[in-house]
């Protein structure tokens, strides 16, 4: 990124790290926010640009001749976003007619106007408020209101996760109920979500190697280990609970949910799992209700026996309730940290306390669980949830932002040593358990 020092200084940027204790905000060109908005996110609108013109025909041929006018549209209107956001425009309120406009509009009105441009307001809220505004350019059109500009992507990497799938599948169709094995899916779940494309900006990263052998040399970039106390709060939960799984990513990390999933369901530990996709196009490879569609289909298709067994059966658990798509949710796409879904979202945080387990997946979901807030790195994790407990909840994440609680006293303090870097890259994870 070339150095511009006319923008910091016209934008107020502060040539330091977050400060203790602070919202997480672009404003501090030493953070990993700066970053984003300077780099990754107008890198992530400019593939939107591109791949508009480039898929041009094939659009076409989906959405209609008709559909022309709104291409042009809204490749312009991206194009223009990418401006704003490199000029620290304002977040304006959206005027759409989609059934989340009041909730955000609400949101957005309460922010001081000193705190309500992309470099200025607290990241979480700036970077969830691009993704909608994305959104809110394709509802807009009469062509191409239901277009999932991310779903090649997310397609792709499902595709190209294929071995790594059909490996798992064969190591995992006999299994015991027991706290080692339930330890060595949920740590599979957990570096399944190294698979993100919105860290890469969207270049696809192919799973490879064993990845029951990748769980164990991981051990040590485990920075926190909380499995025994989830597996606690199933084994010794009813077998008629549910349990609620937060989706995060589409492709390797779906997948990896749903075999947890159907090892929960198998074993008895809970009668339903519960999972909860976005409600529009999100961080590009988040689930959307179409994708688990679109995965358990692409797996029961699929010519490997063992795959296409394994979709048939998790269509058969869809079918029979026992997996189940929870209603859409536009909290889970809002800008509100989690610790404000009694306010925000009631009927939402009461649908949460049914559960025995929430399972909140990925470095979003744990963002908005500590509010994008530069705790202390050894603060509780209790502390920091600031009072959200629907029930017994746990995180699984690798670390990909430069925000973390529950670590022992010098643990940053030695990894920062080895890298500064290290919480961008995704090379370390936490399992951390809240009970209700
Ligand atoms: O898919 P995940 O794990 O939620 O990650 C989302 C990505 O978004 C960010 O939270 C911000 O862009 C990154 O830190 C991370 O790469």
């Amino acid at each position: 990124m070339a150095a511009d020092p006319d923008f910091d200084t016209k934008n107020g940027i502060v040539d330091g790290p977050t400060p203790p204790h602070t919202d997480l905000s672009a404003q501090y060109k030493q953070s990993f926010a700066y970053y984003t908005f300077r780099v990754r996110l107008p890198s992530t609108l400019a593939t939107i640009a591109a791949s508009l013109v480039k898929d041009k025909d094939e659009l076409l041929a989906t959405y209609g001749v008709a559909a022309g006018a709104d291409i042009e549209q809204t490749t312009k209107a991206v194009t223009q976003l990418r401006e704003d956001i490199l000029s620290n425009a304002p977040l304006l309120p959206f005027e759409g007619k989609e059934p989340d406009t009041a909730l955000w509009n609400a949101f957005l009105e309460k922010l001081p106007a000193e705190k309500r441009t992309y470099f200025t307001a607290c990241w979480l809220y700036a970077e969830c408020y691009m993704y909608r505004k994305i959104s809110s350019i394709f509802r807009g059109t009469s062509h191409l209101a239901a277009h999932d500009y991310f779903s090649p992507q997310k397609q792709t990497a499902t595709k190209l996760s294929v071995d790594a799938m059909l490996a798992v599948a064969k190591a995992t169709r006999q299994n015991e109920r027991n706290s080692d094995t339930f330890r060595q899916l949920i740590k599979l779940n957990l570096w399944g979500n190294r698979c993100d494309l919105s860290i890469t900006s969207g270049k696809q990263v192919k799973p490879t190697g064993n990845a029951f052998d990748q769980v164990t040399d991981l051990e040590e970039k485990l920075l926190i280990d909380g499995t025994l106390d989830v597996w606690k709060s199933l084994d010794g939960g009813s077998s008629a609970g549910i349990v609620d799984i937060i989706f995060d990513n589409a492709g390797y990390e779906l997948y990896t949910d749903l075999i947890l999933a159907e090892y929960i369901i198998d074993k008895g530990l809970a009668a339903k799992v519960r999972f909860n996709p976005k409600a529009i196009p999100w961080f590009i490879s988040d689930v959307m209700a179409h994708d688990y569609h679109w995965t358990l289909r692409f797996l029961a298709e699929h010519s490997d026996p063992v795959l296409s067994e394994l979709g048939k059966k998790w269509q058969r658990l869809t079918g029979e309730g026992k997996f189940e798509l929870a209603p859409l949710e536009h909290f889970w796409t809002s800008p509100y940290e989690f610790y404000r879904m009694p306010e925000a979202n009631p009927g939402l945080y009461d649908r949460l306390k049914e559960a025995q387990l929430v399972i909140f997946k990925g470095d979003l979901n744990y963002r908005k669980l500590l509010g994008d807030f530069s705790w202390d790195s050894t603060e509780s994790f209790e502390t920091c949830l600031r009072g959200f407990r629907p029930s017994n909840l746990c995180t699984l994440r690798t670390v990909k932002a430069d925000l973390i609680c529950g670590l022992a006293d010098g643990v940053a303090e030695q990894l920062f040593a080895k890298d500064k870097e290290w919480m961008l890259t995704g090379e370390y994870g936490v399992i951390q358990f809240a009970s209700k």
